[in-house]
């Protein structure tokens, strides 16, 4: 058997967090032949949960877990990690925006990068809890140990509903939607480029030619579906937003096959498409051996797709502003 690999968690006893751990831990992120070990990181009042988690994990008996260490010291829970998912932090509430999370989330970032920085320099870290573009932003800006590319936040989310709702527009299966790619921030201003996507092999607009459903339901529908759940379930997505995690981290584990893509926010170096540098973007990306994520070049973006992807950043850049007294030297 291969060396088992480290995921570290935080917000382990929240509802997404709970919704993870028990996929990991059986092999549903790496695979049934590949071992695993968690590292879970809560705050001290959730630690009473968190064990009440651990306990059921123990009842489960997974052949692949090969050890689990549940604390509220961070630096404890991300050493040697080989992954850390940060997904601790506030949900939002109906009727808030999750730029509003800002104030409240950014600061938990600061002490979790520079506990990365310190205690797993080498894992690469996906980052959940919302406004997740900007919190990877301010974690990464404390962890000068941890290179650029290592760093992502999640739009995968997006990414499968975008999926979801072309798949039923088209009457075809999910799995027959491909380069699917979520332009810019994890907000109500990401574009979900349904130009450039295709169904069954082909152009998604030659297959969905109902120009005003695409522009005029299908985006709003695809970036408002979080708050659409919060209204319906009174609480943020959970379940779908784990299984998007791990989506994401298996999507950057893994190099991508044939000629697809999929989405989560980069760091922005300002190519291949001018948007700014160092903001977390959401563009197309193909895993490639090494343990790289490679932007995806020269897709066409035509007027309207280009000033929906400039709002997005453009947004970026104010969240950033908001938050420039949490960020650190690394950037
Ligand atoms: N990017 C996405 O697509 C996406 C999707 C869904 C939810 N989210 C976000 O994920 C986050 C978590 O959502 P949830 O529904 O699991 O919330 P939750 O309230 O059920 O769980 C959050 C957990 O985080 C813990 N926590 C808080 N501060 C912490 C810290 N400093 N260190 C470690 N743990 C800490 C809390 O104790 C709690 O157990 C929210 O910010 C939510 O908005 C993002
Ligand atoms: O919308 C939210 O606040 C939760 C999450 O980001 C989502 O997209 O479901």
């Amino acid at each position: 058997m291969s060396q088992p690999i480290k995921v570290a968690l935080t917000g382990a006893a929240g509802q997404i967090g709970y919704a993870m751990l028990f996929r990991i831990a059986s092999g549903g992120l790496f695979g049934p032949d590949q071992p695993v070990k968690l590292g879970l990181l809560e705050i001290t009042p959730a630690l009473g949960a968190l064990n009440g988690t651990l306990m059921e994990l123990e009842d489960c008996a997974f052949p692949l877990l090969q050890g689990v260490t549940a604390t509220d010291n961070a630096e404890e829970a991300f050493a040697d990690a080989d992954w850390v998912v940060l997904v601790g932090g506030l949900p939002r509430k109906e009727g808030m925006s999750r730029a509003d999370l800002i104030r409240a989330n950014g600061p938990i970032f600061t002490g979790q990068g520079k506990a990365i920085n310190a205690a797993a320099p080498k894992a690469r870290v996906l980052v959940v809890a919302n406004p997740c573009n900007t919190n990877c932003l301010i974690a990464r800006s404390h962890a000068p140990n941890v290179p650029a590319e290592r760093w992502f936040a999640m739009t995968r989310l997006d990414e499968n509903r975008a999926k979801a709702q072309l798949a039923q527009k088209a009457g075809v299966g999910v799995g027959d939607v491909s380069r699917m790619t979520i332009w810019g921030n994890h907000s109500d201003t990401q574009y979900p480029d349904y130009k450039n996507a295709l169904i069954s092999g082909r152009p998604a607009t030659d297959v969905i030619t109902d120009r005003s459903w695409l522009s005029e339901t299908f985006i709003p529908t695809v970036a408002k579906r979080g708050g659409a759940v919060i209204k319906a379930r009174g609480a943020s997505s959970a379940a779908s937003a784990a299984n998007a995690a791990l989506d994401c981290v298996r999507s950057c584990h893994v190099p991508t096959r044939g000629d697809d893509w999929h989405s989560v926010a980069v760091a922005s170096d300002g190519n291949p498409y001018g948007i700014p540098g160092g903001l977390m973007y959401s563009f197309p990306v193909r895993s490639i051996e090494g343990e790289v994520c490679a932007i995806v070049p020269d897709l066409h973006l035509d007027d309207d797709a280009r000033s929906r992807v400039d709002a997005s950043a453009g947004e970026l850049e104010q969240e950033r502003e908001a938050v420039k007294d949490l960020l650190g030297p690394a950037l």
